[in-house]
């Protein structure tokens, strides 16, 4: 199916939750809407007025309604996991041979899906295109970011082995997330506010206060993160795949989000199992921290071979318009390498570029991304894009 010649039916769902919202967002900032006919839907009020992107369709249908979604050419949804496992089989049993395009991991590894990141798998993309691929899916949102950062040394060939230590953003698990971390900073800084008006106050008296009340959160003021995240973090993101495993296997004691990694790296670059080159060892610890909706990370990479830091450098600026190299200066990092500098845009700063103590192949770098930009809404956006000019 050419979705060229014509105005295709673009089913939308989830568009004004968070990430669904960037993506309104963007693709009005794109011109996405003049190439297409959109169909709002929604899971909570069917019936109701759509936004005012819509053009011939001004009332919201059914995002359940399986006949409704069926007349649609491409479905973009950014509604969920749960809404992708009730819906997309019904879909496809129901003979729908559309484009599903999706935010959620529900489908991600799945072998009749890509995992769409197109400045850094376009051929992927394209492949699977031309052999009548149907299913494109967002990746998670740290493998997104730190691909557009660094996939220019994967491209070449030059990883061994990367290990990431990440620093994820709270948006990560959704607006309440968001809501509850800054509720807790509010209520820290409240507890202590005299204290810090009070220019002779004791510091340690302060963080005692501090403590004492992180330690004293409700259930009610923790019922996101499950623990305090305001003046902490929490090395554990996504469920334990650990269970049942022995050490040495793959799984054990790991995170669902150190897992996608190694699995999506590799699946984004086509290689790996079902890709016929081996996959690249990629794995590390992924951390939530208090940072609002940018996701960053520390990478180590074993390379191949000695490459000069400046040829490094020149292979991640050359390789897309968004990766940007950060100088490795105390100045320039501050400046453009922190969640403050990025969020709200599509760049992504690569920056601490140096060579290890371990040897000349082992490369430390950081990196940073809005991930709800390059890590949820943009990669899929473009792929409807991918479509539309196919
Ligand atoms: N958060 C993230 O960082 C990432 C999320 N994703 C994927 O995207 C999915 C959606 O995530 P996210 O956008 O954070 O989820 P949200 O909770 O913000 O939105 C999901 C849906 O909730 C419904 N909803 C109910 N109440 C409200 C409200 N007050 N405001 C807005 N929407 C409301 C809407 O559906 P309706 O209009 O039908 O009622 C909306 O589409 C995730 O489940 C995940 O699969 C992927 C990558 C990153
Ligand atoms: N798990 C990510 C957010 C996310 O939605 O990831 P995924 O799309 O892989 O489920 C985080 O918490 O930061």
């Amino acid at each position: 199916m050419t979705l060229k010649a014509q105005q295709p039916r673009v089913g939308l769902v989830g568009w004004r939750g968070m990430v669904g919202s960037v993506l309104m967002d963007r693709m009005q900032a794109e011109g996405d809407f003049a190439l297409i006919e959109p169909v709002f839907f929604s899971t909570s009020n069917a019936g109701g007025k759509a936004p005012v992107q819509a053009k011939n369709e001004t009332t919201l249908k059914d995002a359940f309604d399986i006949a409704q979604l069926a007349q649609c050419d491409v479905i973009l949804t950014a509604q969920g996991g749960d809404y992708t496992s009730e819906v997309f089989p019904k879909l496809r049993a129901a003979g729908w041979n559309g484009h599903w395009i999706d935010a959620a991991s529900t489908l991600r590894m799945k072998d009749d899906a890509v995992i769409v990141l197109d400045p850094v798998n376009s051929p992927v993309i394209r492949n699977a295109l031309s052999k009548g691929g149907r299913n494109w899916i967002g990746g998670n949102c740290t493998v997104s970011c730190m691909l557009m950062g660094v996939g220019a040394l994967y491209k070449a060939g030059l990883v061994e082995w990367m290990t990431s230590m990440t620093y994820q953003a709270a948006s990560g698990g959704g607006a309440q997330h968001m809501r509850e971390l800054l509720t807790q900073f509010g209520t820290l800084n409240a507890e202590v506010r005299a204290l810090l008006d009070d220019p002779k106050s004791a510091i340690l008296e302060i963080d005692r206060k501090v403590l004492a009340r992180q330690q004293a959160l409700s259930a009610e003021e923790t019922q996101n993160f499950g623990v305090p995240l305001g003046g902490s973090l929490i090395p554990w993101i996504d469920k334990d795949l650990g269970a049942g495993k022995q050490p040495g296997e793959d799984g054990w004691g790991t995170s669902r989000e150190e897992w996608k990694a190694g699995a999506e790296t590799n699946k984004i670059l086509g290689q790996g199992a079902g890709f016929g080159t081996p996959a690249v060892p990629v794995d590390g610890f992924c951390v939530r921290i208090g940072a609002m909706r940018c996701h960053s990370q520390a990478l180590t990479f074993k390379l191949k071979k000695d490459v000069p830091l400046a040829d490094i450098e020149a292979l991640i600026a050359a390789d897309n318009p968004w990766a940007k190299v950060i100088p490795n200066t105390r100045e320039a990092t501050m400046a453009g390498l922190t969640p403050v500098a990025v969020t709200g845009t599509l760049d992504i700063p690569v920056g601490r570029l140096r060579k290890l103590a371990m040897g000349p192949e082992y490369l430390g770098a950081f990196t940073i991304g809005d991930q709800l930009l390059w890590g949820a809404a943009e990669p899929l956006r473009r792929m409807l894009r991918i479509l539309l000019e196919s």
